[in-house]
């Protein structure tokens, strides 16, 4: 799609708001959020269902220009495009982010992996040639529990990725971790090249995060020796609202 067709477009929109970034390399960050509607996964732990449930209560379909507006009210230059699934390849809504890049925003895509990320042609027709550090991608690895695991794009995803990009694995098991482990040794080359950050995140209230800290206490040899970047990742939203508030 080109810049002229999308200005002419509605995007679905659950909600815009600023809070800090809760999650990997940007935690603790001020931004503005913006939650995209409709996902093509259903992961059986799914914090975010709203953003799914059909009801046009739900959401405002707003233009990109209508967007610009809202946002421009948060006064905040970051953004995490998040959803529901912001890169669904068949919806006007991927090309929001890139929309926002070409506007002047920094932007983090808040993505579940299952979807592949710009390609240059569509880079391109949004008239972007670089770039830099203005967007940025975290990008879930879907584990076993999640029942979505089948989804998981990787390595044509994690070839295109680069520093300041991470990869979020949301883990609830042992099998998680070993799911975790087996993914991160397959594709160990292009991940420690491309620079990125892993996160290992608990599904919240499912495993103790002492016993994920223990998971890469043990594994730290590994990680080192393979150059790759591994950190443990909290939701600070969680422990700072309320676990069921929308719009933290
Ligand atoms: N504070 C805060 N940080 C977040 N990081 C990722 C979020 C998401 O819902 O994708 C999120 C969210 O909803 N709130
Ligand atoms: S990908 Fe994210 S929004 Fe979609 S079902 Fe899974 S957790 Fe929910
Ligand atoms: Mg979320």
């Amino acid at each position: 799609m080109k810049i002229r067709e999308f200005e002419e477009v509605r995007i679905p929109v659950v909600e815009i708001f600023n809070s800090i970034s809760g999650e990997g390399i940007s935690a603790g960050e001020v931004v503005t959020f913006l939650r995209v509607a409709e996902c093509n996964l259903r992961c059986s732990y799914c914090d975010t269902t709203y953003s799914y449930q059909l009801s046009d209560d739900n959401y405002d379909w707003l233009t990109p220009q209508e967007i610009l507006e809202r946002l421009s009210q948060y006064n905040c230059n970051k953004v995490i495009c998040t959803g529901g699934e912001p890169l669904e390849t068949t919806k006007a809504k991927r090309y929001l982010p890139l929309y926002l890049v070409k506007k002047g925003y920094k932007v983090r895509i808040e993505s579940n992996g299952s979807c592949p990320v710009y390609s240059k042609k569509e880079l391109r027709e949004f008239e972007i040639e670089q770039v830099n550090d203005r967007l940025n991608y975290t990008l879930d690895i879907k584990p076993p529990s999640s029942k979505m695991s089948n989804h998981n794009i990787f390595a044509e995803n994690f070839i295109k990725l680069t520093l300041g990009d991470e990869l979020k694995f949301v883990v609830a098991n042992d099998e998680d971790l070993n799911y975790a482990k087996k993914v991160i040794d397959k594709y160990k080359d292009i991940l420690a090249k491309s620079n990125l950050i892993i996160n290992f995140s608990p599904v919240f209230q499912a495993i103790e995060a002492e016993s994920l800290v223990e998971f890469l206490k043990e594994n730290n040899p590994y990680f080192i020796n393979n150059n790759l970047k591994v950190r443990l990742s909290l939701q600070l939203h969680k422990f700072i609202w309320d676990p069921e508030a929308k719009g933290v």
